[in-house]
């Protein structure tokens, strides 16, 4: 599979971070601190009810120690989004490691909800300024999206030294494992999860958000089996229309022809990740694969997309489409790419609203026995022993590290995680 692509100019770097310390292990204080904001994956013995709200109250960011108190919210509405920190979870497992940082499984102490937390260590993040850029891009673009398919942020809080995310649980474990216990897909089951991902990418375009980064690694099941996006480090915001990026960033096998250029791009590289996605989901590998770095970069450039003989017309048809190396006649592209490629042949069976309101059932459904288990993820992490850490809040830290990450803070407002609960879950 897909390997991160490391550039050696330290200002383009995708670099991994540490992954060999143990580091943000979390402790608790068994203290109930439930704020009215259940939310996410109840745990087996939740009778938790929702708090009415009025229908006035807004998402907004919550201060924590050094973060900018929004001037817009108002005192008595303070009281409804009480601030996370560290002590408001308990870490039950690890889920995952990610270039920068780790992902635990947790529990909300108030609630008892589970969540995905994703811890990041402030000074590995500073090793390249880039990576402290995406983590803030993610912070910030996982507050602005709201979709089905994509990872609804929770919760966000930071000590002096680390930076929290609180996610929605995905807990069918990654798109990854299922590709890898069955080798390739059929054509039924591949699109299922190419469509569920169009929509994804469709709303994410539409905030002006190019996601850059998909790969099956990133593409999680929720408990149902229907896909939650997820990552959003390397994502870019705020393009309009005609805007377009020139960050070197991606994975090897998934960049796009013009990013390798180092072109300006757009939304059409999202539509070649696609692309590669599709192709691995059919054939078990990615189509421009060679045995180093150097050539596999070098047939994306050049090598002509070669479709095996067993995908049928309609899907080689799309995937020569998707694969254009010239992003402006790529399907996709263009102000209406996204309808053009939701009415190609090959999604003829697909009907899309029934889609975005998940009334389609998922090819696989992920076997759930009980969800603070993990039984989707790997081993390797799960049985990893849960440290505790001490806190660090007042430990010595750099003063422009302190300063970056104002405005971190987050909790989502209970309506919105409530219908995000009711409507998706
Ligand atoms: N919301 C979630 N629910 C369950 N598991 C998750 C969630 N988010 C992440 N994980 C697990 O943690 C792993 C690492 O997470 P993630 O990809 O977000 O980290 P990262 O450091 O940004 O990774 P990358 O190296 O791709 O940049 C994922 O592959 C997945 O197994």
């Amino acid at each position: 599979m897909s390997a991160v692509f490391e550039f050696d100019e330290a200002d383009l770097a995708i670099t991994g971070g540490d992954h060999t310390d143990g580091e943000e292990d979390v402790g608790h204080n068994g203290v109930s601190t439930h704020n009215g904001l259940e939310s996410g994956y109840a745990s087996e013995n939740d009778t938790a009810e929702p708090i009415p709200i009025s229908a006035d109250e807004r998402l907004y960011e919550v201060p924590l120690a050094e973060d900018f108190i929004s001037s817009s919210v108002q005192e008595s509405k303070r009281k409804h989004n009480k601030k996370a920190c560290k002590d408001d979870f308990d870490v039950l497992k690890v889920l995952g490691r990610g270039a920068y940082g780790k992902v635990s499984l947790c529990r909300h102490v108030g609630s008892n909800r589970l969540y995905a937390m994703k811890v990041l260590k402030k000074a590995s993040l500073f090793v390249h300024a880039k990576n402290a850029e995406h983590t803030k891009a993610e912070r910030e673009i996982l507050e602005e999206v709201r979709h089905p398919f994509i990872v609804q942020l929770m919760y966000a809080f930071q000590t002096n030294d680390r930076l929290y995310l609180i996610l929605e649980y995905a807990m069918g474990g990654e798109l990854f494992t299922q590709m890898a216990a069955e080798q390739m897909f059929s054509e039924n089951v591949a699109r299922f999860y190419i469509a569920e991902l169009v929509l994804a990418l469709e709303h994410l375009h539409s905030l002006g958000i190019v996601y850059r980064d998909l790969k099956p690694e990133n593409c999680l099941l929720d408990g149902e089996g229907h896909v939650l996006l997820t990552d959003f480090g390397l994502s870019k915001q705020a393009l309009g229309p005609d805007d377009k990026a020139n960050t070197i960033c991606g994975t090897a096998e998934y960049m796009a022809p013009e990013i390798l250029m180092e072109m300006h791009y757009d939304k059409s590289v999202d539509w070649w990740t696609l692309g590669i996605l599709m192709f691995e989901m059919l054939t078990g590998d990615t189509p421009f694969r060679a045995n180093n770095k150097k050539k596999t970069l070098d047939a994306i450039q050049n090598k002509k997309l070669m479709v095996p003989y067993y995908v049928t017309n309609d899907g080689k048809d799309l995937l020569n489409r998707l694969l254009r190396k010239n992003p402006n006649g790529r399907l996709g592209s263009g102000n209406d790419g996204t309808k053009r490629v939701k009415s190609h042949r090959w999604f003829r069976k697909i009907n899309w609203n029934d889609l975005k309101e998940r009334k389609v059932t998922p090819p696989i459904i992920p076997v759930v026995t009980n969800p603070e288990l993990a039984e989707n993820f790997s081993e390797k992490f799960t049985s990893e022993m849960i440290k505790e850490s001490p806190v660090d809040n007042h430990g010595s830290i750099e003063a422009h590290m302190k300063d970056y990450f104002q405005n971190f803070s987050y909790v989502a407002h209970s309506h919105v995680l409530m219908s995000a609960f009711d409507q998706y879950k």
